[in-house]
């Protein structure tokens, strides 16, 4: 599918983008197109993989004319490019929305007009019944991605659609390389609340989504992965117990308290109620079909959907809940803590400890 195309990923020097690079980049693909705003960040990855299949632009989704610059002759694009750290988007909302809403559909309007074959757009669970100025930003992006993906409709050249997925983890600023510094430098693991529960998805299953998307949207689908979920205090004792296999020092790391931080939810969703009701369940994953009734408003009286009030959201509370060996299964999964273990050769580049 990907045999002689060219890719574009806004965003595209992030965790997300490096894992698609590290599956792409041996195949058939033509081209990879990475757009972002940090020349830095573009020059470690450029002599990290010396690569001509990889070509880097620099711009803004936030400036349609840079977006335009790097759109010529795409094939596909995976719009990535974000803000995405709670606490930052609480402090500085409506820098969330000129990124997230109006930079994806600068993105959009853009591919449309370069005759894009397909684009999904990356959103979170966060989106789902959000509560802080992240998830918001980022449900406001769904609805302009599907509501553009509907009134293209089914005929269209252009497919939009969108996935949501849950906490990646060890994804750049998250959680565990946090914890993994605060182990190996001998201070305590700082838990917000120890029963507070996250999905936890592996990068490997953020591509693998994204790319089930790809090979099976239609117009205005939203796509999610079913996943595990653990607590804090799960993930953490997790955390020890695996560290103590490299020094057992670790293993007695003390574990703080320090209270749920700005923004945050006890659990998260990823389907809603409503979403729930009109899930098409694909085994691994769920498909939402956009809502496609018109902006008739008689049909919402008469077309209503009575099994809503029977069905229950899907979230980290009520999915499979992993215990301290399913977490430490999980966690070896995880590149880095692999290399930390001494069962994979450490990666060449001074990449942050993340995946
Ligand atoms: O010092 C800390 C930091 C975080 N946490 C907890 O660890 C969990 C994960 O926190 P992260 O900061 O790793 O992730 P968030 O859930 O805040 O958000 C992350 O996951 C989202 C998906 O849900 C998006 O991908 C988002 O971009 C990304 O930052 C949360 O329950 C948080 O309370 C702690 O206990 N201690």
């Amino acid at each position: 599918m990907f045999k002689n195309k060219i890719l574009l990923i806004t965003g595209g020097t992030g965790s997300f983008g490096n894992a698609v690079l590290r599956r792409f980049l041996d195949s058939d693909i033509k081209e990879i197109r990475i757009f972002s705003r940090d020349e830095k960040k573009q020059d470690d990855m450029r002599h990290h993989l010396q690569n001509p299949k990889v070509k880097f632009y620099i711009g803004n989704v936030r400036d349609r004319q840079s977006v335009d610059g790097a759109m010529v002759g795409v094939d596909y694009v995976f719009s990535a490019a974000a803000l995405k750290q709670v606490p930052s988007c609480e402090f500085f909302p409506l820098q969330a929305v000129q990124t997230n809403v109006i930079g994806t559909d600068n993105v959009l309007e853009s591919a449309i007009a370069h005759g894009v074959k397909n684009v999904v757009v990356l959103s979170t669970d966060k989106a789902a019944y959000p509560i802080n100025a992240m998830g918001i930003s980022k449900a406001m992006m769904e609805k302009v991605a599907i509501a553009k993906g509907r009134a293209l409709g089914e005929e269209a050249g252009t497919t939009i659609c969108c996935t949501r997925y849950g906490n990646v983890m060890a994804s750049r600023g998250s959680v565990i390389p946090l914890w993994v510094e605060q182990i190996k430098n001998g201070r305590p693991i700082t838990v917000t609340d120890p029963n507070m529960t996250r999905f936890m998805m592996t990068l490997d299953d953020a591509v693998d989504l994204v790319i089930y998307a790809f090979e099976h949207g239609h117009n205005g689908d939203l796509f999610v992965q079913k996943a595990p979920a653990a607590t804090l205090d799960v993930l953490a004792q997790a955390l020890k117990e695996t560290y103590a296999q490299v020094d057992s020092k670790y293993g007695e790391t003390e574990v703080k308290t320090i209270g749920t931080r700005h923004g945050e939810k006890l659990y998260e969703t990823l389907v809603t109620r409503e979403e729930m009701a009109k899930a098409v369940d694909m085994g691994d994953y769920y498909r939402i079909p956009c809502d496609t009734r018109d902006l008739n408003y008689d049909k919402f009286f008469t077309e209503g959907n009575e099994d809503i009030a029977r069905i229950e959201d899907y979230h980290s509370h009520n999915t499979a809940r992993l215990d301290v060996e399913g977490m430490k299964k999980l966690l070896l999964k995880l590149r880095f803590i692999r290399e930390d273990l001494g069962m994979e050769e450490k990666a060449k580049s001074a990449e942050i400890k993340s995946e």
